[in-house]
C-alpha cells in the first residue's frame, strides 16, 4: 500500500477523518495546559531522552537522513525515538517519559520493539504493514491506538490493555466482528473503509462496519453489508459502551420484531437505525421477550376478558359479591409438592359444610392415584384450547409443559351449593387472579426445608431431575415474592409436617368462619383448641341426615381477638352479624346450647329444598335456563361475615345485610331494556342479556351482544335462550377472522345499558373489530400493539381490544361507595345485590 508519508513525516490533520480525538480526562497532559515542573527529568531509559541520547545527540540531521530506519519493517530504536513526542509523567508518577509516539509510513511488519515502552499512552502507527498487533498487549498503559491502513486481519487481536479506549482500525483487511467484551474501555472504534481496496470476495464481506461518532461517550456502528441474522449481533451486544447501533439496510430488518429485537438484546442502546430509542420502547422489548411474571398474568387475564366477551351472556351470579363481602374464596398458593392441594382436599372434607373444592382443568395426564373431574378435570390440549375460546377460563397458567387452567364455571359449581370455594395453584395464577373481580384470600405454604421438600418431592417418583431443580427454586421465588410484596399473601403457613401445616390452616379456617371449639371471649388467645378432635367434635352437626346442610358446631368467638395474618396487611377477622339475622338462624346443638346458621347454609339450605321440589315435581329446567343459571341472588358473604354471632353481633342491633334477592329496584331499572325475565318455581329469575350495567357483567356480556348478534330488548327469553354456545361460537370465530361481527352485529352491541353503557360499547366494539388472531397463550402479543397511541404501528384491531379489557372502565362511574372495600380502588367492583326484604 502506498503511503501518503513516505517520509515519515505523518500529518494527522492531513489524514482528515481518521483523526483520533483524544477527549479522554486521563489525556490532560494533551491538552496545552501543560505546565513544566520545575524539578529534575528523570528519564526511565536513557533511550527515551533525547538529549543523553548520544546516538542521536551525536548524528546530525544530514547524517540522520542517510540512516536507514526501521530496515526490513522491522521497527527500530532510532525510528521510535525520532516519533516519541509529549512529555509527561508516566501512569505510576515516578518518571518524566513520553507518552505518544507516532511512526507512520515506514512500512512496518514487526513492531515487537515497543513493548519495551510500557508507558506509552498513544500509539500512532498508520500507513505500515502490519498484520500483527500483539506487542500492544504489553502497553497496559495504552489509551489510543491509531494502526490504520495496515494489513490487519483480526480485530483487536491483542491482549486488551485495561484503559484503551479508542480505536482507528479503518483500511485493514478485517473480515470478521468479533466479541469485543474484553475490552472494556473501548468506547471508540472506528473501522471505516471508504476507499479500502477490500480483497475478498464480496462473499467473505459480512461486515462492513463504518464508524462515525455521535457522542464522546458512545460505541457505535453502521454496518453497511449483510447482517442476516440476530445471532449475529451477539458480537457486539457486549461492546460496553456500545450506544449508537446502525443497521439500516440490512436484510435483518426484515425478521418480525426486529427492532424490539435487537433492543432487548442491547439495552444500553440510545439510538438504533437513526431513531432515538424511547424507553417504552426498551420496556415493550423486555415485555416481549422475557416478560415479568406480572406482566404474563395481565395478558392471560386480558386473553380471558376477550374471549368471554365474545361468548353469550352469562352471570355468573352465585359468585357476585355484596359490595361487602366478594365471594368467599380460599387460593392455597405455593410451589408443588408444598402440600397444598392435600390440605385443600382436607379442608373440603372436613368442613365440607363450608368448603368445596374447585376443580381446575389440566392437559396432564391422570396419575393412577387420581380421580377425573375431582383432582383435576383431566383435559387434552384441543379441549383446553377450544375452552380459552369460548371464555370459559378466568386462568391459564402453563407449567412443566402442562397448561392448567380455573373455569369460572368451576368456583361457580361450588358457589352454589352455597360453599366457599378452595382451590390450589402456583404463584402466576394467582396474579393473574388479582386481577379478576374475586377477592380470594391468599395463603401461601411454604415448605420450611428444602432438603425436605426434595426428599418429599423425590419419593413421589413422578419428577424428572430437571422439574425437581426447577420446582426447589420456585420454592425460593416464593420466598423472596413474600418479602418484595409485603401483604400479596394474606397468610403464610410454613411446615414440613403437613399435619403441622393442617393444623395451623385449620386454626386460621375456623377463625375465618367465625366458629372456635370455645368462645373465649375475655381470653388474649385467639383460640383454645388444643387439638384437632376438639375442634372437630365441636364441627359435629345436628343436622347431618340433611344432606349437605351443616350445622355449626358452636357460636362464632366474636369476643377473641382475630387471628391476623402474618404479613399483617389483613386480618381473618370475624365479622359483626346484625342480630336479627344471628336469630334466623339460630339452632342447638346437642347439648341445647344455642347455635346459628350461617347465610350461606341458610341459602344452601332454601336451593336444595328448591331442587328437591322440582326433582319430586319432576321439573325440568328448559334449556336456556341451564345455559343462563341464573339462580336466586345467594352471592354468599363471605365466610367471615356469615357466622360468628357473638356478642358483639348481638350488640350491633342492625338489620340483616343485603344477602340474596332479585336484583333491586335501582338494578331493575338499569337492566330493563336488556333483561328476559323467567319464571321457575315461583322464583323470578332475572337472565340479564346482552349487558348489565347494573351489574358489571354486561361489560363482559355486552361485548359478546354487540359482537355477535344484535339482542334487542325486547328479546324473549326464548329467543335469548337460543343464542346457543354453537351459534355464538361461530360468530365469534367470524370475530376472529376478520371482524365481520362489527357490522354484522351492530358494533356496540345492545347491552351495556346503564352506567357502563360507554364502556361496554368500547369493549364491544373492540372486540367486534375483530381478533384477527387467536389470542392463546402461546402466542405472543407485541405490547407495542397496545400502545398505538405512542405513535407505533397497530394494525389490527385486537391491541384496542386488549387494550380495552387491559384498563377496563369503571363498572359504575358515579358509584359513590366504589372504594368502600378494600381492592375496590384496583379494580371494577360490582354493585351489591340488593336485600329482598
Ligand atoms: N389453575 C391453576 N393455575 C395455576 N397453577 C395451578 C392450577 N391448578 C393447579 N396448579 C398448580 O400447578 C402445579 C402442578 O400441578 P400438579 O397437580 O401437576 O402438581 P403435583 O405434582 O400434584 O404437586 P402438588 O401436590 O403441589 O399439587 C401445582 O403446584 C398446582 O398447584
Amino acid at each position: 500500500m502506498e503511503s501518503p508519508y513516505p517520509d515519515g513525516n505523518y500529518d494527522p490533520v492531513l489524514d482528515g477523518e481518521n483523526i483520533l480525538e483524544t477527549e479522554t480526562d486521563i489525556l490532560k497532559l494533551d491538552d496545552g495546559n501543560f505546565e513544566p515542573v520545575d524539578t529534575e527529568i528523570t528519564f526511565e531509559n536513557e533511550k527515551m531522552d533525547p538529549i543523553k541520547d548520544e546516538n542521536n545527540s551525536a548524528i546530525g540531521e544530514e547524517e540522520q537522513d542517510e540512516i536507514e530506519l526501521s530496515p526490513g519493517g522491522v521497527l527500530d530504536e532510532e525510528t521510535i525515538a525520532r516519533g516519541l513526542s509529549n512529555l509527561g509523567r508516566s501512569a505510576t508518577g515516578d518518571y518524566q517519559v513520553y507518552l505518544d509516539v507516532t511512526i507512520p509510513g515506514f512500512s512496518l511488519t514487526d513492531i515487537g520493539l515497543l513493548v519495551e515502552y510500557e508507558h506509552i499512552q498513544k500509539v500512532e502507527i498508520p500507513y505500515n504493514d502490519i498484520s500483527d498487533l500483539s506487542p500492544l498487549g504489553k502497553l497496559k498503559y495504552l489509551l489510543i491506538l491509531d494502526a490504520s491502513h495496515n494489513n490487519i486481519e483480526t480485530l483487536l487481536d491483542f491482549e486488551p490493555p485495561k484503559n484503551l479506549q479508542v480505536v482507528n482500525l479503518s483500511y485493514n483487511k478485517i473480515k470478521e466482528m468479533k466479541d469485543l467484551s474484553a475490552h472494556k474501555s473501548l468506547r471508540k472504534l472506528v473501522l471505516d473503509i471508504m476507499t479500502i481496496h477490500w480483497t475478498l470476495a464480496a462473499s467473505d464481506r459480512r461486515y462492513k462496519l463504518v464508524h462515525r461518532t455521535l457522542t464522546a461517550s458512545s460505541l457505535c456502528y453502521r454496518v453497511k453489508q449483510k447482517v442476516i441474522d440476530i445471532v449475529e449481533i451477539n458480537h457486539i451486544k457486549e461492546a460496553k459502551h456500545l450506544r449508537d447501533l446502525n443497521l439500516l439496510r440490512n436484510p435483518i430488518q426484515e425478521l418480525p420484531d426486529y427492532r424490539l429485537s435487537i433492543l432487548f438484546r442491547i439495552r444500553r442502546l440510545t439510538s438504533l437505525d437513526r431513531r432515538l430509542v424511547k424507553e417504552n420502547e426498551k420496556v415493550a422489548a423486555v415485555n416481549m421477550f422475557d416478560p415479568p411474571m406480572e406482566v404474563v398474568a395481565a395478558r392471560d387475564h386480558i386473553m380471558h376478558v376477550v374471549y368471554s366477551f365474545l361468548q353469550p351472556s352469562r352471570v355468573w351470579d352465585s359468585t357476585l359479591p355484596n359490595i361487602e363481602t366478594p365471594y368467599p374464596m380460599l387460593v392455597l398458593v405455593g410451589p408443588q409438592g408444598s402440600g397444598k392441594k392435600d390440605l385443600a382436599m382436607k379442608l373440603v372434607d372436613e368442613f365440607g359444610d363450608y368448603f368445596g373444592y374447585g376443580t381446575s382443568h389440566s392437559t396432564r395426564r391422570a396419575r393412577p392415584d387420581e380421580v377425573a373431574g375431582k383432582d383435576y378435570y383431566f383435559v387434552s390440549l384441543e379441549k383446553f384450547e377450544m375452552d380459552i375460546k369460548m371464555g370459559q377460563f378466568i386462568q391459564t397458567y402453563q407449567y412443566n409443559e402442562n397448561w392448567y387452567g380455573l373455569q369460572m364455571e368451576s368456583i361457580e359449581t361450588v358457589a352454589r351449593e352455597g360453599l366457599a370455594c378452595v382451590v390450589h395453584m402456583e404463584l402466576e395464577g394467582v396474579l393473574t387472579l388479582k386481577n379478576t373481580y374475586l377477592e380470594p384470600r391468599y395463603v401461601l405454604i411454604l415448605p420450611l426445608n428444602s432438603e425436605d421438600h426434595e426428599r418429599r418431592l423425590r419419593e413421589r417418583g413422578i419428577y424428572t431431575e430437571e422439574q425437581i431443580a426447577r420446582t426447589l427454586k420456585r420454592a425460593d421465588m416464593y420466598v423472596q415474592h413474600n418479602q418484595e410484596h409485603p401483604g400479596f399473601f394474606d397468610m403464610m403457613i410454613c411446615s414440613d409436617d403437613i399435619s403441622e401445616a393442617y393444623r395451623q390452616m385449620r386454626r386460621l379456617v375456623m377463625d375465618y368462619l367465625g366458629v372456635s371449639a370455645t368462645t373465649p371471649a375475655s381470653t388474649a388467645a385467639p383460640y383454645t383448641i388444643t387439638d384437632t378432635r376438639e375442634a372437630t367434635e365441636a364441627f359435629q352437626t345436628p343436622f347431618a341426615a340433611v344432606p349437605g346442610v351443616g350445622g355449626v358446631g358452636s357460636v362464632g368467638g366474636a369476643g377473641g381477638p382475630a387471628l391476623s395474618n402474618q404479613m399483617g396487611a389483613r386480618t381473618w377477622s370475624k365479622p359483626s352479624i346484625p342480630d336479627s339475622l344471628s336469630q334466623r338462624g339460630t339452632t342447638r346443638v346437642g347439648s341445647g346450647a344455642p347455635v346459628s346458621r350461617g347465610i350461606v347454609e341458610e341459602e344452601s339450605i332454601k336451593r336444595r329444598h328448591s331442587a328437591a321440589k322440582d326433582v319430586v315435581s319432576g321439573y325440568v329446567p328448559p334449556l336456556y335456563e341451564q345455559l343462563l343459571t341464573s339462580y336466586p341472588k345467594t352471592a354468599p358473604q363471605s365466610v367471615d361475615q356469615q357466622v360468628g354471632l357473638g356478642e358483639d353481633a348481638a350488640q350491633q342491633g342492625s338489620e340483616p345485610r343485603a344477602l340474596s334477592a332479585p336484583l333491586g329496584e335501582q338494578q331493575q331499572t338499569t337492566v330493563t331494556s336488556a333483561t328476559a325475565t323467567t319464571t321457575r318455581g315461583g322464583n323470578q329469575h332475572q337472565t340479564p342479556r346482552g349487558g348489565v350495567g347494573a351489574s358489571g357483567v354486561g361489560v363482559g356480556t355486552s361485548g359478546a351482544g354487540g359482537g355477535t348478534r344484535p339482542l334487542s330488548a325486547d328479546s324473549s327469553s326464548s329467543d335469548a335462550s337460543s343464542s346457543t354456545n354453537l351459534s355464538d361460537l361461530d360468530s365469534a370465530t367470524e370475530l376472529q377472522q376478520g371482524g365481520k361481527g362489527r357490522s354484522k352485529g351492530g358494533g356496540a352491541g345492545k347491552g351495556g345499558v346503564g352506567p357502563n353503557n360507554n364502556s361496554t360499547t368500547n369493549n364491544a366494539g373492540a372486540v367486534g373489530g375483530g381478533t384477527s388472531r387467536g389470542l392463546l397463550p402461546t402466542e405472543k402479543v407485541n405490547p407495542l400493539e397496545l400502545i398505538d397511541e405512542q405513535g407505533y404501528s397497530s394494525a389490527n384491531s385486537r391491541s384496542r381490544a386488549a387494550a380495552d379489557a387491559a384498563h377496563p372502565r369503571p363498572i359504575s362511574a358515579n358509584r359513590p361507595d366504589s372504594a368502600a372495600r378494600p381492592g375496590s380502588d384496583r379494580h371494577a367492583v360490582l354493585p351489591p345485590i340488593q336485600n329482598a326484604a
